[in-house]
């Protein structure tokens, strides 16, 4: 739904001829935010680098065509002496030093109060996969923002619990949306204008001094980054923002994640290009996994097995941690680890257990890496990821570990996991797409699904690969039935009816089921690989 109410802060702008118009509904609380300032801070940003956004997502796709015509991802050579030089990052401010937990989570009110007090040394405040981007989710998302900030945060549940922040609470990071999405509900010359400088702009404007009087900054998580220009970008952004709000260059400071195949061949650049405002990379495994898919989907032999069998340990996912891991520490920057999909059971003793198990084997394995830090999904985790990097990592990082024994090739990097596709493997998929997009249309973006964590990452892997198997000649399942739309329309029928008997009568016919069912239909079955789910599915947010 568009709200078209133009609103007092609206007309006022209007009357001083600015071309920025918002088109969502203002309520008093959203007013606060959506300041006349803070609207012509956002407009000088989208006026500043909307072009060269465009020019950069439209390199996206001379880039996937080239794959299409065989060119694979390569180490750039017009890079080659960034890559071959001495240099480090800026030194990070002490705070930053020791991040070995970081809990991620909406922009919930409630959800964010339990981030901040769950005990991990950071909390990544996520308008990106771990949100559903309606209006009303991005602006009350800003609010809880400067509210914690404040720290004048409290949130009242309907059973009668009253949250407020302890006295010490994780350092807060924040991760805008990516270059590809847009703001529909504001518009720039009758356009909608970048979303990542919508929700960087905002919180940056409203709240940059507060964090640095408070003894923090303001600090960010870079999502879905496909190559060095695109960090550049971003550098420029920071830059001049820092500038019109009178902020010293360098005060913030952004981790990347390497969540693109692309990016995993420029990591060096990525950080050279950031190396003023530089925290890190970080491994975002689950988009990794979808670009991995979704660059080389036309390719026959670059066919994926079931979903449950691209694990952190088969090679090429390997390889790129460890990547990861080397060329950060190289450059005096923290690499840090990614999340384990599995959360607490709170109704099953043996599979709590055995998540629990599994978070364990995960984050000891990204210790003994030499990962500095690690991403939980879940308050409960807190204790298990911080036990396993106390461990492994008495100090506050490991960036001295430099890992120089290691060397990892192209061809490690574009190594196709062996396994098979399986009918459960393309039962699951359908089922947890459909229930994933149901959820996300209702303004939730990330649920439980089969005792796993589900976001927009993890969904995108899932339609993905129905989408590969069925437009790859190899898309063939483990008992050699090639699945085509018949396979795929049935499945996606009696998975339909499984849910319908697993929420219940009521519950289907007052959800989005049929709508996340047709989504789903459109994202696996068009002739074109769509390519982000959350493009289509905006339009009906
Ligand atoms: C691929 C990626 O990008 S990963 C990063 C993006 N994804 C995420 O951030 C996912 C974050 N995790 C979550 O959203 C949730 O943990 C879910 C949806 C997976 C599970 O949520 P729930 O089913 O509500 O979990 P559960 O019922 O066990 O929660 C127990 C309590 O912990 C809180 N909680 C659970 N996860 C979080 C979290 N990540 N942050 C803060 N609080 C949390 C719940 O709000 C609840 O609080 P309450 O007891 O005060 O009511
Ligand atoms: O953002 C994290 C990921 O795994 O994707
Ligand atoms: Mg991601």
């Amino acid at each position: 739904m568009i709200y078209c109410n133009i609103t007092n802060v609206t007309e006022r702008r209007l009357s001083k001829m600015t071309k920025l118009q918002v088109i969502g509904e203002i309520s008093p609380d959203f007013a606060q935010i959506l300041t006349e300032e803070a609207l012509d801070f956002v407009e000088s940003l989208v006026q500043q680098f909307s072009a060269r956004r465009e020019k950069l997502l439209r390199r996206r796709e001379e880039r996937q065509e080239q794959i299409n015509n065989g060119v694979m991802p390569a180490f750039l050579p017009e890079t080659e002496s960034i890559r071959n030089s001495d240099w480090t990052i800026a030194l990070v401010p002490d705070h930053l030093q020791d991040r070995r937990v970081e809990i991620t989570g909406p922009v919930d009110r409630k959800m964010m109060i339990n981030a901040l007090n769950s005990g991990a040394n950071v909390f990544m405040a996520d308008f990106e996969d771990a949100n559903s981007p309606s209006w009303n989710n991005m602006i009350q998302g800003q609010v809880n923002l400067r509210d914690a900030i404040n720290r004048t945060i409290t949130y009242d549940s309907p059973d009668g619990k009253h949250y407020q922040l302890n006295e010490k609470v994780a350092t807060l990071f924040v991760r805008p949306r990516g270059w590809h999405l847009e703001e529909k509900h504001v518009l720039f010359d009758g356009k909608p204008i970048s979303a990542s400088l919508f929700d960087f702009g905002l919180y940056f404007f409203h709240n940059a001094k507060q964090l640095i009087a408070n003894g923090s900054g303001p600090y960010f998580y870079l999502p879905k980054l496909e190559s060095h220009l695109e960090a550049r970008l971003w550098n420029d952004v920071f830059i001049f923002s820092q500038r019109e709000l009178g902020i010293p260059l360098g005060t913030i400071k952004a981790t990347v994640l390497i969540e693109t195949i692309f990016a995993a061949f420029e990591m060096d650049e990525i950080l050279y290009e950031l190396r003023e405002h530089s925290a890190g990379l970080n491994c975002g495994r689950w988009d990794y996994i979808f670009s991995f898919i979704k660059k080389f989907r036309n390719k026959p032999d670059f066919i994926l097995p079931d979903r449950s069998v691209i694990t952190m340990t088969v090679p090429f996912m390997r390889s790129y941690s460890l990547l990861a891991i080397k060329t950060s520490h190289r450059r005096n920057a923290h690499a840090i680890g990614g999340m384990a999909a599995n959360i607490p059971v709170k109704d099953n003793s043996q599979i709590n257990e055995d998540a629990f198990a599994k978070v364990r084997i995960d984050k000891e394995r990204e210790a003994r890496d030499g990962h500095d830090g690690t991403w939980v999904a879940h308050p409960g985790l807190v204790p298990v990821a911080l036990e396993v990097f106390n461990h492994f990592m008495p100090q506050p990082n490991q960036i001295e570990k430099k890992l120089e024994d290691i060397q990892i090739t192209a061809e490690d990097l574009l190594q196709v996991p062996e396994g098979h596709i399986t009918e459960q493997g393309l039962r699951t998929n359908i089922s947890v797409g459909v229930q994933y997009l149901e959820s996300w249309l209702r303004g939730k973006g990330a649920v439980p699904i089969y005792h796993l964590m589900e976001d927009a990452a993890t969904a995108e892997i899932s339609r993905a690969q129905v989408w590969q198997w069925l437009h790859n000649p190899n898309g063939i399942l483990h008992d050699g039935r090639k699945v085509n739309v018949q396979l795929f329309d049935q499945f996606l029928e009696e998975e339909l009816e499984k849910i319908k008997i697993m929420v219940g009568h009521d519950q289907y016919e007052i959800g989005k089921y049929q709508l996340a069912s047709d989504l789903f239909k459109h994202l696996s079955l068009s002739h074109e690989f769509v390519e982000f789910l959350t493009i289509p599915g905006y339009h009906y947010l």
